[in-house]
């Protein structure tokens, strides 16, 4: 099995960096896991009081159970990928059955953080984009599909997502294979992640 990790600020275009790849390869031979399937469970918590947590802070990630998932693919065995909602923050009750791939890629802020699933990646991606090329997509995304309205993305954006990205998430790129600069489509870029995967499967 090849894992393929890759980290990048919220909104640079890492879910569809992730789809251009996988479009690409045939189906039963690539699986994704997406690291926002990983945010803790808050069911204890109130509505209220979960809008207050800090996502961009990896300690707002169940990195154990990540690591745990990833070595049972890697042992051949079918996990029980969490369902993350946006709009409640927190896990639904379902999951999905997500089966090992010879391709399994993993995606998300702050995949790279973590040492120990740092390590089981035998590819690490950094996707990048400039903060306000990232700030003008997240406004758009969140508004239309996460259930946001403007001054929710922008007092998120002042309050934690900034300080976080500088904190944890662009240091990460230092442990990068590979960075994609995609303050515009990369076509290029992603043809050459695609043949470094399928060079790996032959
Ligand atoms: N290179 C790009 N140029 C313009 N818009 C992009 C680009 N890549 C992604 N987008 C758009 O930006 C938004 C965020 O992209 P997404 O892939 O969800 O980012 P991430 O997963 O890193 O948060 C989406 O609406 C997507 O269509
Ligand atoms: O309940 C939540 C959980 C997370 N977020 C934000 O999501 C992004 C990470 O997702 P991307 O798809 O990589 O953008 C992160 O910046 C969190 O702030 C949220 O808004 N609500």
């Amino acid at each position: 099995m090849l894992i393929i990790g890759i980290a990048g600020g919220t909104g640079c275009g890492k879910t569809t960096v992730v789809n251009q790849i996988v479009n690409e390869l045939p189906e039963n031979e690539v699986g994704v896991i997406s690291q926002d399937s990983y945010y803790n469970e808050t069911s204890h918590l109130s509505y209220d009081e979960r809008t207050k947590i800090n996502f961009d802070h990896p300690r707002a990630i169940d990195f154990d159970l990540l690591y745990d998932h990833l070595v049972a693919l890697k042992n051949n065995e079918v996990i029980e990928q969490p369902v993350y909602s946006f709009v409640k923050h927190n896990r639904t009750k379902d999951s999905i059955l997500t089966h090992p791939h010879k391709v399994m890629i993993v995606e998300g802020i702050l995949i790279l953080t973590n040492p120990k699933v740092r390590e089981l990646f035998d590819i690490k991606i950094y996707v990048h984009a400039d903060s306000d090329e990232r700030l003008i997509r997240r406004i758009k995304r969140d508004i239309s599909e996460r259930g946001r309205d403007i001054d929710e993305v922008l007092l998120r954006y002042q309050t934690t997502l900034k300080p976080m990205h500088q904190q944890f998430i662009e240091p990460t790129k230092e442990f990068a294979d590979i960075i994609i600069p995609n303050n515009r489509y990369n076509t290029v870029a992603v043809d050459i992640v695609r043949t470094i995967i399928n060079e790996r499967l032959l």
